[in-house]
């Protein structure tokens, strides 16, 4: 039996453009095992949402599949949660509030759920901020709100799109970490799409690199390192020279010769 919860067999999508249809995704296939993440690191464009829209079963694709736990994926399920990359908080909503939502229809009673998404908010450095409607808060508090509501839920599969792109260093490096530390001790699955080379090293377990037109996967880049991973390490600049080589932007200098 296959050891994978999510198998993506043969999987294209097309978008009606102005002429005619346009192809934003051609024969996508990977599985991806239960613990781990994986990165989809793509330049703007090249198909990366619309590859976990498919993942989470917000899109359908013209060809192919995504099964999850060996059952097609058809519609967006209850083990899987997506992070989108606008917060999508209700504004009439506490910080509190948004994130009980998504666990709402649990059979928790009214003190734990509070209690759950009281932790959950702590865990994003925001319990001080619980009674705070969203207009109330920053951008970035706004989307460790969104954070929060999405780890409420303790998901199998977590999809995250830029999860931490709005986000200022410091606190983009602590919720990292704390995804690190929730994926470790829950076995989460996590797909994450973004821009940020570092991110991806930081976070996964393997990276797939995404060209476009149409969307394919140019190369799946194991990350064999222990995590938490030292971003300046040798083993990190090493994995980082490889991505930024498979973008060509790395340095076109020759390499230095050393002659004894
Ligand atoms: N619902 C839609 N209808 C029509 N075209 C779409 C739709 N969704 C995405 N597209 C097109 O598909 C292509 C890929 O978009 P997608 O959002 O998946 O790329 P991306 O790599 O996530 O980009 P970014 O990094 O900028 O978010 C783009 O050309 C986009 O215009």
């Amino acid at each position: 039996m296959s050891d994978s919860v999510i198998e993506i067999k043969e999987l294209s999508k097309s978008y009606p453009g102005s002429e005619k249809r346009e192809q934003v995704l051609e024969n996508i296939q990977f599985n991806i095992k239960k613990g781990e993440t994986i990165s989809i690191l793509g330049q703007s464009g090249c198909g990366k949402s619309t590859l976990l829209n498919l993942i989470g079963g917000f899109e359908t694709p013209d060809k192919g599949s995504v099964n999850f736990n060996g059952e097609p994926v058809t519609e967006p399920g209850r083990k899987s949660v997506m992070l989108f990359q606008h917060y999508g908080l209700l504004p009439w909503r506490s910080a509190l509030k948004n994130v009980e939502l998504g666990i709402e229809d649990l059979p928790l009673s009214t003190g734990d759920r509070k209690k759950r998404a009281l932790h959950y908010l702590d865990m994003v450095g925001l319990a001080d901020k619980a009674d705070r409607f969203p207009r109330h808060l920053s951008g970035g508090m706004q989307q460790r709100v969104a954070i929060a509501r999405a780890l409420a839920i303790e998901p199998e599969l977590l999809l995250m799109d830029e999860p931490f792109g709005a986000l200022d260093t410091f606190n983009r490096y602590y919720l990292q970490d704390e995804l690190l530390k929730i994926q470790k001790e829950a076995k989460t699955t996590v797909v994450l799409v973004t821009h940020d080379i570092d991110e991806a090293i930081y976070l996964s377990d393997r990276v797939m690199v995404m060209r476009s037109n149409p969307g394919h996967i140019q190369k799946e880049i194991k990350i064999d390192s222990y995590k938490p991973r030292d971003r300046s390490s040798d083993d990190f600049q090493y994995y980082r020279k490889m991505i930024l080589e498979e973008f060509q932007l790395a340095s076109s200098k020759p390499p230095i010769e050393y002659n004894i």
